[in-house]
């Protein structure tokens, strides 16, 4: 049987994740969890987007390249572009630390952490708790959990693991399926990425189409498929408190001037 993108994913994931255990054991990682930065609260930077009158919240991404699109930006100093995202108002700065498909790593986390006061949320392909532990380890305040690639034990378990290291888990759905059983494992952020994982469509439509399954009470976060100032308004007048936004910042000559631009535009769906 042919392996969706996601799985193929995962296994690369799984491989490199054994090579790092192999290099820094769990009780050594523990140690090093004890050392990392005070958490932020990434919770509080992304709750309340939806009536912000500055506009909708972002979360800017560091991405290099992507099983998409291939080569996105030559992102040389992470940092810097991270400052940029700070400068223009992003709410948290997103890092892509998977290797082998968006050029990402550890450092580059380490990097961003250090440079700006925003929370930082580390996307990975999160598939054991070692990663969770990793992520703090390396001063995540928020981590990713895919529902199409966790069980049901594995999405409550491992966003109480990150809640009691002082993280958030931004836990991402793309089917009203996904998004129940992303409800019933208790996330408080809840996303909606309108890119299919396993196929790569993109249909930002989507977010309208399954905003009405978001309850009240979740931050919600529409994920992908920013190109315009138009889309971000789209995702805001359906409700979003946050947007996810990734390709169109890195390719931005000036990202803190795109930023601004995403924000202002989301209040004219107001
Ligand atoms: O971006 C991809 O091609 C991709 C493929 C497979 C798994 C994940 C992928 N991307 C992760 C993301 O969801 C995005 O980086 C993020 O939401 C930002 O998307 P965009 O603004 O469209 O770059």
């Amino acid at each position: 049987m042919t392996s969706s993108v996601l799985e193929s994913i995962v296994e690369g994931v799984r491989e490199d994740l054994a090579e790092r255990r192999a290099a820094v054991p769990d009780a050594a990682l523990r140690g090093l969890v004890e050392q990392a930065p005070a958490p932020r609260d990434a919770l509080a930077a992304l709750a309340g987007g939806r009536t912000d009158p500055a506009g909708v919240r972002v979360i800017s991404e560091v991405k290099r390249r992507s099983p998409s699109k291939g080569v996105l930006a030559d992102v040389d100093a992470p940092a810097d572009l991270a400052a940029a995202y700070e400068d223009g108002g992003a709410s948290a700065v997103s890092v892509l630390t998977e290797g082998r498909r968006f050029g990402g790593s550890l450092a580059d986390l380490d990097a961003v952490r250090e440079r700006v006061t925003l929370p930082v949320l580390r996307k990975d392909f999160m598939v054991t708790e070692y990663q969770i532990l990793e992520a703090r380890a390396h001063g995540a305040d928020l981590i990713l959990l895919i529902v199409a690639s966790l069980d049901d034990a594995e999405l409550r378990g491992f966003r109480e693991l990150a809640e009691s290291l002082g993280m958030h888990a931004l836990v991402e759905a793309h089917t009203p399926e996904e998004i129940a059983r992303g409800v019933a494992s208790g996330a408080r952020i809840l996303g909606v990425n309108v890119r299919n994982l396993k196929t790569l469509d993109v249909d930002p439509a989507r977010y309208a189409a399954l905003a009405g399954d978001l309850p009240e009470d979740v931050v919600r976060v529409a994920e992908s498929g920013v190109e315009s100032e138009e889309q971000v308004r789209q995702y805001a007048a359906a409700g979003a408190d946050a947007v996810l936004v990734g390709e169109a910042l890195v390719k931005h000559g000036t990202p803190a001037d795109a930023l601004r631009a995403f924000r202002a535009a989301s209040l004219s769906a107001r």
